[in-house]
């Protein structure tokens, strides 16, 4: 699996940029928060409406808000990266709590109530939090690294291979 692994990392400098990315800016980074997407569908599955993110915060801006936040409350010195990562992963479990015991739960969550939902907004946010300033300590630019690893997913599973199948990389034959 390493062999695997250093092989499709060899590749990476040849990836290419993503093509939902123009001159950096993500497509639909103009729509208004919650807009449907029109595009079709990428899956070839009939899809229920896509949903966008608002183009701000960015990822930089939620981390500086957090510095203030934490500067502000002399609380650096309980900010550590494992700190971080064991408050990230309490919220995680925040998330897990609000879906245990539903059985299978449909995108848009039909069913859940406004307060639900915000709960969830609540919790989701807190994990992110966390991420970031997780990242910011440990000296990890995220916003450049998370496009990194989305061109190394894609080497690993070629659409043209994978289409369709949810198996693991190593589990497919060349
Ligand atoms: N030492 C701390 C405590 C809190 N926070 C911030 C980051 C999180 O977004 C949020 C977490 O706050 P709580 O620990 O109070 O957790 P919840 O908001 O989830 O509250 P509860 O556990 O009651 O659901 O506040 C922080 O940065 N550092």
């Amino acid at each position: 699996m390493a062999e695997r692994r250093e092989e499709i990392e060899g590749k990476l400098s040849d990836a290419t940029a993503p093509s939902s990315l123009a001159n950096g800016t993500p497509k639909g980074a103009n729509t208004r928060h919650g807009d449907q997407d029109t595009r079709p569908p990428q899956n070839g599955l009939k899809s229920p409406q896509r949903f966008s993110f608002s183009a701000e915060p960015t990822m930089e801006d939620i981390r500086r808000l957090q510095a203030e936040f934490t500067d502000e409350r002399d609380w650096n010195q309980f900010h550590q990266p494992r700190n971080l990562l064991l408050a990230m992963v309490g919220e995680v479990g925040e998330v897990s709590e609000l879906f245990q015991w539903r059985g299978e739960v449909a995108e848009g969550l039909p069913g859940w109530t406004e307060a639900e939902r915000e709960q969830l907004s609540h919790e989701l946010s807190d994990v992110l939090i966390y991420l970031l300033e997780l990242a910011e300590k440990c000296r990890v630019d995220l916003p450049q690294a998370v496009l990194k690893k989305m061109a190394l997913n894609r080497l690993k599973y070629p659409a043209s291979k994978v289409h369709g199948s949810a198996k693991k990389y190593t589990e497919y034959q060349d």
